[in-house]
C-alpha cells in the first residue's frame, strides 16, 4: 500500500481541505469538552501547512446523531486557536453558500474550521470510494481546493464522504498524525512480540465485538481483558444475572442481540475474560459487587478484577489499551481504569493507547517515554487497523497515490 505523506506532495500555496478528526469526550451536563488531545494532536500538520503558505480549511465530524455529544464545533475552534497560536476562523456550516464564500475568499496562510461534517446527512452513509467521490459533499467542496490532506487518523475505519471521496479527485496526502501513526503501529504484528494484551472497555458494544471476533480469527491476541458495555454483554452471555436494570442499559444501547455472538467466541474458547466484580451504584452508594451477584448499576469493574487483569498486564510485550473499564466521567468510576493504565506504563512491553476516554486519563501520568508508548488518537480505528482491517481512508490514499503516478 502507498500512503503519500506531506513530503510526497509538498502543497504549497495552494488551498488545502484538511479532514482532521477532532471528535472529544463532551460532558453531558455542561455540553463543555472534557479533553483537548485530539485538538492538540493536529496543530503539528496545520502549522506545517500554514507555513507552507497554504489557506487551510479544517473539516471534522463530533458524535454521532441522537448523542449528548453530538455537537457543534465552535468550541474546538477556540482550542485549536489556543494549540496553534492563530487565528482559527470558526464558519458555522459544512457545504451551503456561507461556507463556499468563506472559503472561496479566504487569504493564503489562514485557517477555517468548518462545522460537523455529520450535520450533512450524506456524511453518515457508508460507502465505496468511488461513490463518495460522486457525493453531493465532494462535488460542492472540491472545486474550491487544489488538494486534500486526510489526518484523521481516528475516522478511518469510517468509509465515509469526508474520508474516501475527494482523495479521488483532488491531489491527496496524509497528514503527520496519519503518517505517525501508521508507521508506531505496524510494529506489533512482529510475532516475536508477544504475548499480546487486549483491554477492551468503553461503549461502543458493537464495534468491540467485531474487533474481537477479528483478533480471535486472526489469532493476534493472547488475551482479551474485557471492561465497559462489552464486559456486561460477554458477562450475560456467559449466563451471568446483572440484573433487570443492566439488561436495560444494554437493551437502551441497541446491543442485546449481539449476545449470541459473544456467546458463540466464549464457547469456541476464545482468550476473553470476564470481571469477576464491579463496582455499582445503588441508591446513589458507590458498592462492590461479585459478578454473580449484582444488584446495583454497574459503573466500573472492581478491585479483584483489576488485580487479575494486573496479573496478564504484567506479563505482557505488548499491551493494547482501548476504552475505559467504568464510566470514567464520574470520578467515583475512574479508579480501575487508571490502576490499569499506571500498571500497564510500569511494565516492560511497548503499550499502545487509544480512545479519547483512556487517552484522557493519561494527563497525571508524568512523562511518557515515547519510545515504548504509543499514543494512538484511534479508538475503533487502531484495533481494525491490528486486526489487520483493511481502513477505507487508508485505501482511498493508496488509489490516489496509484492514480498520481499513472499520470
Ligand atoms: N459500565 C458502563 N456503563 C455505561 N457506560 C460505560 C460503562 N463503562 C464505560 N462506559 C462509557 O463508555 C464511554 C467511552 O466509550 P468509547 O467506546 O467512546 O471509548 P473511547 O475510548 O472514548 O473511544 P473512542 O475514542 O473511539 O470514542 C464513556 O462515555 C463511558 O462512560
Ligand atoms: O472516536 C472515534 O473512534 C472516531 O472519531 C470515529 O467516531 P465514530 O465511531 O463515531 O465513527
Amino acid at each position: 500500500m502507498v500512503i503519500p505523506t506531506l513530503d510526497d506532495v509538498n502543497f504549497t500555496n495552494s488551498k488545502v481541505l484538511v479532514r482532521i478528526d477532532i471528535n472529544s469526550p463532551v460532558d453531558s451536563k455542561s455540553g463543555k469538552l472534557l479533553d483537548d488531545s485530539r485538538i492538540r494532536a493536529h496543530v503539528e500538520t496545520v502549522k506545517e501547512l500554514v507555513e507552507k503558505g497554504n489557506g487551510v480549511v479544517l473539516v471534522s465530524h463530533q458524535g454521532r446523531p441522537g448523542d449528548s455529544d453530538f455537537i457543534d464545533l465552535e468550541e474546538h475552534s477556540r482550542l485549536l486557536q489556543k494549540h496553534l497560536d492563530m487565528e482559527v476562523e470558526f464558519v458555522g456550516d459544512v457545504m451551503g453558500p456561507y461556507a463556499r464564500e468563506k472559503i472561496k475568499n479566504m487569504k493564503l496562510g489562514s485557517v477555517i474550521l468548518l462545522d460537523n461534517v455529520r450535520f450533512v446527512s450524506e456524511e453518515l452513509i457508508e460507502a465505496s470510494p468511488l461513490q463518495h467521490a460522486k457525493s453531493y459533499l465532494v462535488r460542492r467542496l472540491s472545486p474550491l481546493f487544489q488538494g486534500y490532506v486526510n489526518d484523521a487518523f481516528a475516522a478511518s475505519h469510517r468509509s465515509q464522504a469526508s474520508l474516501v471521496g475527494f482523495p479521488l479527485v483532488l491531489k491527496s496526502s496524509a497528514g503527520r498524525v496519519m503518517e505517525r501513526e501508521v508507521s508506531a503501529l505496524a510494529k506489533v504484528f512482529n510475532p516475536e512480540d508477544s504475548p499480546k494484551i487486549f483491554i477492551m472497555g468503553g461503549g461502543k458494544v458493537l464495534d468491540s465485538l467485531r474487533i474481537i471476533e477479528n483478533l480471535v480469527k486472526r489469532r493476534l491476541a493472547d488475551r482479551i481483558l474485557t471492561g465497559g458495555l462489552i464486559a456486561e454483554l460477554f458477562a450475560v452471555a456467559k449466563g451471568l444475572d446483572l440484573g433487570k436494570e443492566n439488561l436495560q442499559v444494554l437493551e437502551k444501547a441497541g446491543v442485546l442481540g449481539l449476545i449470541s455472538r459473544a456467546r458463540k467466541l466464549l464457547l469456541s474458547g476464545a482468550p476473553v475474560e470476564i470481571p469477576v466484580d464491579f463496582k455499582v451504584e445503588k441508591g446513589g452508594q458507590v458498592h462492590e459487587e461479585p459478578a454473580n451477584k449484582v444488584t446495583g448499576i454497574i459503573k466500573d469493574v472492581g478491585s479483584t478484577t483489576v488485580n487479575i487483569y494486573s496479573s496478564f498486564v504484567r506479563d505482557a510485550k505488548v499491551i493494547v489499551m482501548r476504552g475505559p473499564m467504568g464510566v470514567i466521567e464520574d470520578e467515583r468510576f475512574r479508579e480501575s481504569s487508571r490502576a490499569l493504565l499506571k500498571n500497564a506504563l510500569e511494565n516492560q512491553g511497548y503499550v499502545i493507547i487509544g480512545g479519547g476516554h483512556m487517552i484522557s486519563l493519561l494527563g497525571g501520568e508524568g512523562q511518557i517515554d515515547k519510545s515504548k508508548v504509543h499514543v494512538s488518537t484511534g479508538g475503533g480505528a487502531l484495533l481494525l487497523f491490528l486486526a489487520g482491517e483493511k481502513l477505507p481512508a487508508l485505501e482511498a490514499l493508496d488509489m490516489s497515490a496509484k492514480e498520481a503516478m499513472k499520470a
